[in-house]
């Protein structure tokens, strides 16, 4: 089945992936679980708005991949009962691409531009005027006859989304009246994650199951629906309940390790503590060296290794801690400083 292969691959998303994840997309606030903060804070933004009867005010969502903010732009529209126009910052490589979607949209429509850092530059600018403002200018002509015409909007709320928040310019960040930073979710939510997931599909899952798959999907409500639906086949073909046992023979077939580590991170654990003796090291020579992009690294990977302590970033590079070593069963020989490879790239 091709939705096998990106397991441990947490950018991709297969095209029956994304159908599943469709189907258990929480649509209203209420079902969303977990980031009780950035929820409590966008009911009362959209709250506001509907009390004063205008749009919502432009909301970031910044965070890594698999958290929810697909998810909660959708519930943005959905909750005001207003159209959603979506986009990519890939797909806007002109001011001319964003131009014709933004004078084609209807009053009150919410415009979700996914991977927002990833916009060209020209369109940025545009943007800047547009949300501030609800209008654009519009180059007709060329060089020194091309005159500016002013276009004015519908009133619109902008849902940008991020992995890479750092990497948005000043302007466009301050034009957004609110920021939602998705952090990663604790076991319990992802036992209700899982819960409302094997509900939807049908399974007998005891809890005890869910809390083994809940404490392996590296904090993402994405990696937990796709390990359930692993260990679902796995309890199929077997012709087994899900339970303990199941869920473990499944992950380890699937070379999910306890800690939730998949292929990439472990390849980038392996390489920090036997290639460089534990760092510290930089982000460039570590991506060159396990074959991904430094992005990959930066916003998938490293996040979470980050998070559940493996490694520290120091301005001297990623450095890893006593637990990695420890959880890759190997003794610390973390190099003299001195001796530690050069930096390139901090
Ligand atoms: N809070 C949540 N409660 C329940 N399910 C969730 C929640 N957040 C995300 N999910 C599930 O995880 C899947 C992935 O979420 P989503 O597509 O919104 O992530 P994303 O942050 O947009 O990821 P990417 O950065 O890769 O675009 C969704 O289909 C949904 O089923
Ligand atoms: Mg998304």
């Amino acid at each position: 089945m091709s939705d096998d292969l990106d397991l441990t691959d947490p950018v991709l998303a297969s095209e029956a992936e994304l159908a599943f994840e469709g189907a258990l997309r929480p649509k209203s606030l209420g079902e969303f679980v977990g980031q009780t903060r950035v929820r409590g804070q966008l009911q009362l933004l959209l709250t506001a708005a509907t009390l004063q009867q205008r749009t919502p005010d432009h909301i970031l969502l910044a965070g890594p991949p698999g958290l929810g903010k697909t998810t909660l732009a959708m519930i943005v529209a959905h909750e005001g009962g207003r159209p959603l126009r979506m986009s990519s910052g890939p797909a806007i490589q002109h001011a001319g691409d964003l131009a014709a979607i933004l004078s084609s949209l209807v009053p009150g429509e919410v415009l979700f531009i996914d991977e927002i850092h990833r916009m060209a530059r020209s369109a940025e600018e545009m943007l800047y005027l547009a949300m501030e403002d609800f209008r654009i200018d519009i180059m007709v002509g060329k060089g020194a006859g091309a005159t500016s015409v002013p276009l004015d909007l519908s009133p619109f709320t902008l849902v940008g989304a991020t992995t890479r928040a750092g990497l948005l310019p000043n302007p466009l960040r301050d034009r957004f009246g609110f920021t939602a930073h998705l952090e990663f979710y604790d076991e319990a939510e992802l036992e209700q994650v899982l819960g409302r997931a094997g509900a939807m599909l049908g399974l007998d899952a005891d809890r005890e199951a869910l809390a083994e798959i809940a404490g392996r999907c590296r904090g993402t409500p994405r990696i937990a629906n796709r390990l359930l639906r692993r260990v679902r086949d796995y309890a199929l073909v077997h012709g087994e309940r899900v339970d303990i046992a199941s869920v473990r023979a499944a992950l380890e077939l699937y070379d999910v390790d306890p800690l939730g580590l998949d292929r990439l991170d472990r390849a980038v654990m392996q390489m920090i503590l036997t290639r460089f003796g534990g760092g510290p090291v930089g982000l460039n020579t570590l991506a060159v060296s396990v074959g991904e992009e430094a992005e990959t690294i930066e916003a998938v990977v490293e996040p979470f290794l980050v998070r559940i302590g493996l490694i520290t970033r120091t301005p001297r590079g990623r450095v890893a801690t006593p637990a990695a070593w420890s959880h890759f069963g190997l003794a610390t020989n973390a190099p003299d400083s001195a001796t530690a490879l050069p930096l390139d790239d901090l």
